[in-house]
């Protein structure tokens, strides 16, 4: 789409809040989406749309994230009193972060040519037992490219595990490590928050070039689990998850519930799941890789050309 004028600019953003909203994905990570694409639209097309009134764009998102209605109390299930856990993805572009979460969710993956980056986040929730307890995760996997950071900090808040993940074929995802572990000091909202390092790639023994050793000594200096992954073989996934989520479950002060009134993470804060949400788990998982792929043809700035 070469040229595009206000009027359609405001329709294409109010379409795509219906579309977000149908697909019952939470106001924050909609208005998330959409200023994306507000950003890379001004961007990608600064013929087509300088002058337009983003700041009103943006304020009308605002409220629309502000006034985000929760789902009618029909869809909120009895399971209501089940813990929701909220779990973060984070680590460098292209390690696997959401291989590995597909893999997690719906034991499937992708080839090389049907993935694309991840823009801003996507999240998936699943429901698990952890002795005799059940728990929903709500799974946040954040974008790893640079140009996205702002925005995913966000997510960090409420979280009580976190993934941090690096691809044991590139150094580079290894060594940048403590800059991750320096993000997650400065936007977690909790100290007790739960980590595990995950290599991820292992099916590339062939290339590897981070051995199982340096992965192990790096996770004991920081104090946190490690697991080496496959995601396209599915080895040690559901452990990298299950070891998280016990080390979660056996820290009282991260899930259980707290007085009324009071917040606990998670509890309806930017990046966490609305309670309508978490109790949608009959969908089996919500995911928004569709619709930014949709739009992302349609205007010109998709998820491997955006050049916001
Ligand atoms: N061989 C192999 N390839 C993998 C594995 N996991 C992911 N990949 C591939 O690595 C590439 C990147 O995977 P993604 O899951 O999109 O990586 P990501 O960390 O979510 O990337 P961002 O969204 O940019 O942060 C894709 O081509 C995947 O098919 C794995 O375990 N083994």
């Amino acid at each position: 789409m070469r040229s595009i004028r206000l009027d359609a600019y405001g329709r294409v953003w109010l379409a795509l809040f219906h579309y977000y909203d149908h697909h019952h994905v939470p106001p924050e990570v909609a208005c998330s989406k959409l200023a994306f694409w507000i950003t890379g639209l001004s961007q990608s097309h600064p013929p087509a749309v300088s002058g337009l009134p983003q700041d009103q764009l943006r304020s009308q998102l605002a409220a629309i994230h502000r006034t985000g209605q929760p789902r009618p109390a029909s869809t909120m299930s009895s399971s209501s009193d089940v813990p929701t856990l909220k779990i973060l993805l984070i680590g460098a572009s292209a390690v696997g972060k959401s291989s590995l979460l597909l893999r997690f969710t719906d034991d499937e993956f992708l080839s090389p040519e049907e993935t694309t980056a991840t823009i801003g986040v996507d999240y998936r929730i699943k429901g698990i037992e952890v002795g005799g307890k059940r728990f929903k995760l709500s799974i946040w996997d954040t974008a790893g490219q640079e140009r996205f950071r702002t925005l995913t900090s966000s997510y960090y808040r409420g979280a009580q595990g976190v993934i941090i993940t690096y691809d044991v074929t590139q150094r580079d995802t290894f060594d940048a490590l403590p800059t991750w572990f320096s993000e997650l000091e400065t936007f977690t909202t909790s100290q007790d928050v739960v980590k595990v390092i995950v290599g991820n790639k292992v099916d590339k023994e062939y290339s590897r070039v981070v051995t199982t050793k340096e992965g192990e000594e790096f996770a004991a200096k920081m104090g946190c689990l490690f697991v080496e992954c496959s995601a396209k073989k599915g080895v040690g996934v559901n452990g990298a998850f299950d070891e998280l989520v016990n080390r979660i479950v056996s820290t009282p002060s991260l899930w259980q519930k707290t007085a009324p009134g009071e917040r606990r993470p998670g509890d309806r804060m930017p990046g966490g799941v609305p309670a309508a949400h978490a109790a949608d788990s009959s969908r089996g998982n919500i995911s928004l890789t569709d619709p930014s792929g949709v739009v992302g043809y349609g205007m010109g700035v998709a998820r491997d050309s955006c050049n916001c």
